[in-house]
């Protein structure tokens, strides 16, 4: 039986995001990503669909694997030109009144203080609108822009993002007693100094003796998404996200993904059913299958080798270019390639991958799986991957830039509707509402950022 869908919009504040070569095609707006007009626009016609917010990526770094330079990612704009997606926020916030918004920021570079204080900030600016997507960067050149100039190693940067986002929940929830504000005009008392607290965190990597900046917000703290599929990815995900985002390119492999989560939350004390669970997917649609596909056909018509390969070297890590394009990549016996090679036998185990297929496959919305066709189709695909997979929902990602999703709201929103599987209206006004139900403003119980909570810290001495 089919839950509440969950749908965002995923995004990137930059021309082009996973479909590579797309920014060329008619129908895409790239040309609008530094224009807010147009993003306020697409974000009331999000909330007009009652979609549960809209989910921006963001990467501190650029790609520069694919031939040993960045000139691949620039050409075809592949990630790159990138803003800042948070400072689209408070004006998206302003013109929308339930719609979420999902903005990701590395644990690598900036200190935790300061990001606890950007999200209070944008959760108090949003009426408890902003959720944290946690991740942990992957780019040398942010390393090498922003850092030391190399990165940690992998599981060192999941340690030190265990450390800062405990260090975040202490500022959110333990600083500010709920009655701190007392705004007392009689007695000229903003804040009653008994009732704001010093947070005192000496840990491996950080080191906080003070108060927080930041008065309470709406939900104190942020909706805390993870990303990240890794064991150290996953435990992490089980002990602090509240919705974890997944990009499986099958169902029994989603499946298994979700399991795995559910299960070592339930070992962490934690209701499974307190992490929402969202997989990425990209929706092609149009009244009828058979205009749907041709649109796709167009898609793939534009689809760039090259930008598609600056991306995939940049995520894997491996300069594609050493591979012959119509060689099948099983034959290629380093361990990085078999890794590669590994994510598409699984997906396909009949077939011999070469490095064009890779491109053509994740040149239209990267590693997600898409789904193309009418209304029908698109949402009986919707409800078998949730069916199937115990997921909530779906970040929808696009190949062109707000047309797609433009036709999702249109064709597939009233569909689902009609089915009674996605929302006609909201039921409360913030993001951790929209995920979890009216009245869930705040942190569940059985989240650890609760054990900060002042209140409890003196119930428990
Ligand atoms: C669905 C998904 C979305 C991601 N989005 C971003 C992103 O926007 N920015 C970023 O720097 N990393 C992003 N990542 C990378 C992860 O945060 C993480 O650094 C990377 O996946 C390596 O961790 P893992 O080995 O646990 O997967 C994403 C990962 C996944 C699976």
């Amino acid at each position: 039986m089919t839950t509440q869908m969950k749908v965002f919009a995923f995004d990137f504040t930059g021309p082009a995001h996973l479909s590579a070569g797309l920014w060329r095609h008619r129908r895409d707006r790239s040309e609008q990503y530094t224009n807010l007009r147009a993003w306020v626009e697409y974000a009331k016609m999000l909330e007009d669909a009652c979609f549960d917010g809209m989910f921006f990526a963001d990467n501190d770094g650029y790609h520069e694997k694919y031939r040993g330079s960045v000139e691949g990612a620039l050409r075809d704009a592949a990630q790159l030109p990138a803003n800042d997606p948070a400072y689209l926020v408070p004006a998206l916030a302003a013109a929308t009144k339930h719609l979420g918004f999902g903005i990701t920021t590395s644990t690598a570079y900036t200190p935790p203080y300061a990001v606890a204080r950007k999200f209070a900030t944008l959760d108090h600016l949003t009426d408890g609108r902003i959720g944290w997507n946690v991740v942990t960067s992957y780019s040398d050149s942010a390393a090498r822009n922003l850092g030391n100039g190399t990165q940690l190693a992998h599981d060192a940067r999941y340690e030190r993002a265990e450390e800062f986002i405990d260090v975040t929940l202490k500022l959110w929830e333990g600083s500010w007693d709920d009655d701190a504000v007392v705004r007392d005009t009689e007695t000229g008392t903003y804040a009653d100094p008994a009732r704001v607290h010093e947070v005192q965190h000496r840990g491996e990597h950080f080191t906080v003796d003070g108060i927080f900046v930041c008065e309470p917000s709406t939900q104190r703290t942020p909706v805390i998404f993870q990303a990240g599929g890794s064991p150290k990815g996953v435990a992490l995900a089980a002990k602090t996200a509240e919705a974890v985002f997944m990009n499986s390119m099958s169902k029994p492999g989603l499946k298994k993904q979700v399991d795995t989560l559910r299960a070592k939350a339930a070992e962490l004390g934690r209701d499974p059913h307190h992490i929402a669970v969202l997989q990425m997917v990209t929706v092609i649609s149009a009244p009828t299958d058979e205009e749907a596909w041709r649109k796709y056909q167009e898609y793939v018509g534009l689809v760039s080798y090259d930008g598609a390969m600056a991306r995939y070297s940049g995520w894997t890590g491996l300069d594609m270019a050493q591979f012959d394009p119509d060689r099948p990549l099983e034959d290629v016996k380093t361990n990085a390639g078999q890794t590669m090679v590994d994510v598409f036998t699984k997906l396909d185990p009949g077939k011999k991958w070469t490095p064009r297929d890779i491109a053509r496959e994740i040149g239209i919305g990267g590693t997600s799986p898409v789904i193309v066709g009418s209304p029908k189709t698109v949402a009986d695909e919707l409800v078998s991957w949730m069916d199937e997979t115990g997921i909530d929902g779906f970040n929808i990602a696009h190949a062109a830039k707000f047309a797609d999703l433009e036709d999702f709201a249109q064709y597939v929103v009233p569909e689902l509707q009609a089915r009674g599987v996605m929302r006609t209206s909201y039921e409360g006004t913030t993001l951790r509402e929209n995920l979890f139900g009216a009245g869930q403003q705040r942190l569940a119980a059985d989240h650890p950022g609760t054990a900060h909570r002042r209140s409890l810290v003196s119930q428990a001495q």
